[in-house]
């Protein structure tokens, strides 16, 4: 018989009553006002709105990179605002990957020595991350181009190298700040598929914030937001309005 994962019993991140402000007193800026939202597992979930309404601020709360100023946030039932910083910091290395618009490969380094990093950090033998980044490459299709450096691979295949590292050590969360913007339409599709394929798994929990509306049709839900608050939250195939 073959085991099924199935989704844990709760939200994969939970926000409640969660803001966020910057500066103070008339500098004050809220980032984030009062947001109450769960995102499930098993899905890939498109966090949309205008430039400045929060976007970044909640992923990465939801990621343990920023403190919420009120309100509390609950990621693969850890509650992160109770965690202590060395907790935090050893929670997130091995639960959470990033993905950026920016590649951030060292350039020194072939595909494979950038995609084993996270295994090198937690202390895995050499050896063992080269064979493990090797495999993730594959699955990403770049299988053939292991010892390529960055400066060799396109826009594209840069950021299938990115992902792949932030996929190795097998996160059970993904967070991606805008994974497209700096591609064309046909690789911002190919790195969509492949995040898709790849990371989207009954007890993990995808999460990528976009402008990029060519890639809205991935999203199994999209939340739209606008000043700091959730506006709405939207279906698969439903379009938020802009
Ligand atoms: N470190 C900071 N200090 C002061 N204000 C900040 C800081 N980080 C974000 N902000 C402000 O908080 C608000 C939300 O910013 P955030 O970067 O989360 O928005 P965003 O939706 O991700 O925008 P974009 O799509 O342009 O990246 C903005 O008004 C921004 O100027």
């Amino acid at each position: 018989m073959t085991a099924t994962v199935s989704a844990p019993p709760m939200a994969a991140i939970q926000f409640r009553g969660l803001s966020k402000f910057f500066g103070t007193a008339e500098t004050k800026v809220t980032a984030l006002d009062n947001i109450e939202l769960a995102l499930p597992y098993g899905e890939m979930v498109l966090l949309v709105g205008p430039s400045g309404c929060g976007k970044t601020t909640l992923i990465s709360i939801a990621a343990g990179l920023l403190n919420p100023s009120e309100g509390e946030v609950v990621v693969l039932g850890q509650n992160l605002t109770k965690m202590g910083a060395n907790r935090k910091v050893r929670f997130r290395g091995e639960n959470i990957g990033f993905v950026f618009q920016q590649y951030n490969l060292l350039p020194a380094l072939s595909a494979v020595e950038n995609a084993c990093v996270p295994l090198l950090i937690a202390g895995w033998n050499r050896a063992k991350a080269i064979a493990k980044a090797a495999e993730i490459l594959t699955a990403v299709g770049l299988g053939n181009r292991l010892k390529a450096f960055p400066s060799q691979l396109s826009g594209g295949q840069q950021q299938r190298v990115a992902i792949a590292r932030a996929l190795v050590h097998e996160p059970r969360l993904l967070v991606c700040d805008e994974p497209t913007a700096a591609l064309d339409a046909a690789s911002g599709r190919t790195v969509m598929q492949l995040i898709k394929q790849v990371a989207v798994q009954p007890d993990r929990a995808v999460v990528v914030v976009t402008h990029d509306s060519r890639v809205y049709d991935f999203g199994d839900k999209i939340v739209s937001m606008a000043d700091g608050r959730v506006v709405e939250v939207l279906g698969k195939g439903q379009r938020p309005h802009e």
